[in-house]
């Protein structure tokens, strides 16, 4: 369940942290879907600032692509330390309101399975 006082990335990164450390999936590989990423392009034209709610993002620029790579460097950390057995994480930046970029993603994930 969701923490209502927790920061959202934080909340997810613990989550994240319980998926890789999981016993279960210590041996699979694992997708990441960091989604919703229309509705923080659509914020940061509101001028929202990141490092006043992350703080540790400092001084970095507070453009879309060095935002999406500051969280998928935390992610991939995350995995790093939690990942034994040399398994791979494939990140996907993803808006799932855009159907076809959506299906898109889902059609090459699942091949990628397969
Ligand atoms: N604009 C936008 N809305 C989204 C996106 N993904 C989900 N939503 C909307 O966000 C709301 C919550 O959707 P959920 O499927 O519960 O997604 P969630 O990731 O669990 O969302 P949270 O409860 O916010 O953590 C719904 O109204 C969705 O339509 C997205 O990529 N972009």
């Amino acid at each position: 369940k969701e923490d209502p006082w927790m920061n959202r990335i934080d909340d997810s990164l613990q989550l994240f942290m319980q998926i890789c450390s999981n016993a279960l999936l210590k041996n699979v590989h694992l997708v990441l879907f960091l989604n919703k990423t229309d509705l923080l392009k659509v914020k940061l034209n509101t001028g929202l600032k990141v490092w006043k709610y992350i703080t540790s993002f400092g001084d970095w620029s507070n453009d879309y692509e060095t935002i999406v790579q500051y969280f998928h460097a935390h992610f991939l950390q995350v995995h790093r330390r939690n990942n034994e057995n040399c398994q791979v994480l494939y990140t996907h930046f993803t808006s799932v309101v855009d159907t076809k970029a959506t299906q898109h993603i889902i059609g090459n994930t699942r091949d990628s399975i397969l």
